[in-house]
């Protein structure tokens, strides 16, 4: 199949090499030329993930109605925040059979809608759309480290031909119709990453990472159940498997992003000092509206919203969870 990557950047590049390890033609989109020319030319994608060669037949190119014209499936994997705006770009050249597949974890901040919804209202006319997710560091993904990851869709023709394009002895592709919880996992995911990265900053342990964990699959619950997910999802791949490698992987931006605002640093140096997306910080900004919209308990997500944002102090929010009256374990 002719399958095209919009987003050069550590996922997209990790994507690309997982389909064409699969045979298939793979055509990767880089938003600069240089750096389209510079993949093409050493066959790595050094600024994103150095030291992992990419198969020498994947194209990559700066021209998107190239990138995209005549593929049969195309795969975002741009930041979140970016998404719709890429889309809007690529849209004249997609075909309304094409399989759309959405690899970004976030919420856009402004509509509040998940990246799949996104998709639908840019593209109605294509009902092929779907997600993929889980725990999945890029870094260990290029170098064929065994994974095992969700795609979710309400079609059964798209799942199984997706569950195809994929799997392989190193990448293992589980399908899901839940295509609320899947995605929601994903985006919601990352704020409880970097609280546990802020956790560490502050000099706390594994104790302090696994009430995170556990509670924060709990905000998440509760919040997918309000947006018509299905519970059991979040104890999936794309939920609590997520959970677990983001909240304690050193590959992730979003906990090492926590950690230096334990340490003190403030968001904006942080956002400033690095090019890759901290998605966490889009996420926190999107549960907070959509807890205060429709009344959701998730303390965590509030504290989370108060440092980022109000500039609380981390040490401040810890003891203000703590401080929370007691309560019997329920969801
Ligand atoms: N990294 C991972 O392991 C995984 C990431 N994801 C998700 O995939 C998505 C992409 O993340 P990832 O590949 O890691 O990102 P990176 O931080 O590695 O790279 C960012 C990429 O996005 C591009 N970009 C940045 N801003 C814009 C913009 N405004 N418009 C268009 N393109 C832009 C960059 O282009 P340029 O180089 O030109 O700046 C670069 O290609 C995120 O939603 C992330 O959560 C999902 C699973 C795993
Ligand atoms: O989603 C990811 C792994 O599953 C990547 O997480 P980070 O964005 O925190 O690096």
């Amino acid at each position: 199949m002719r399958i095209s990557i919009l987003g050069a950047g550590s996922w997209g590049t990790a994507l690309s090499n997982v389909v064409s390890d699969n045979k298939h033609e793979v055509i990767l989109w880089a938003r600069r030329r240089e750096l389209a020319e510079e993949i093409n030319q050493i066959k790595e994608n050094r600024e994103y993930l150095p030291g992992a060669k990419i198969n020498s037949s994947i194209v990559v190119t700066h021209d998107l109605e190239y990138a995209v014209k005549n593929s049969e499936i195309v795969i975002l994997a741009t930041p979140s925040q970016a998404l719709r705006s890429i889309l809007r770009e690529a849209k004249k050249y997609i075909k309304n059979d094409t399989i759309i597949l959405n690899a970004s974890k976030g919420i856009e901040n402004e509509s509040l809608m998940r990246m799949s919804e996104v998709i639908k209202e840019e593209i109605p006319q294509n009902s092929q759309i779907a997600v993929i997710s889980g725990p999945s560091h890029a870094e260990e993904v290029i170098r064929r480290y065994p994974t095992a990851v969700v795609v979710a869709s309400k079609d059964k023709r798209v799942l199984k031909v997706l569950q195809e394009v994929f799997i392989n002895n190193y990448f293992r592709v589980y399908r899901n119709y839940d295509v609320i919880g899947v995605e929601l996992g994903g985006a919601l995911k990352n704020i409880i990453a970097i609280c546990s990265g802020v956790s560490e900053g502050l000099g706390y342990g594994d104790n302090t990472r696994a009430a995170l964990i556990t509670r924060g699959i709990i905000e998440i619950m509760r919040l997918g159940k309000k947006l018509g997910a299905k519970n059991s999802t979040f104890s999936g791949l794309s939920g609590i498997g997520d959970v677990i490698v983001t909240c304690s992987s050193m590959h992730s931006r979003n906990r090492r992003a926590g950690i230096e605002i334990g340490k003190g640093k403030k968001v904006d140096e942080i956002v400033k000092s690095t090019k890759m997306v901290i998605e966490g910080i889009y996420a926190t900004k999107a549960a907070k509206k959509l807890s205060d919209l429709y009344d959701v308990e998730m303390p965590i997500t509030q504290e989370a919203y108060k440092v980022l944002f109000e500039d609380k102090d981390p040490k401040k929010a810890v003891d203000d969870l703590m401080a929370r009256r007691g309560k019997i374990e329920v969801y």
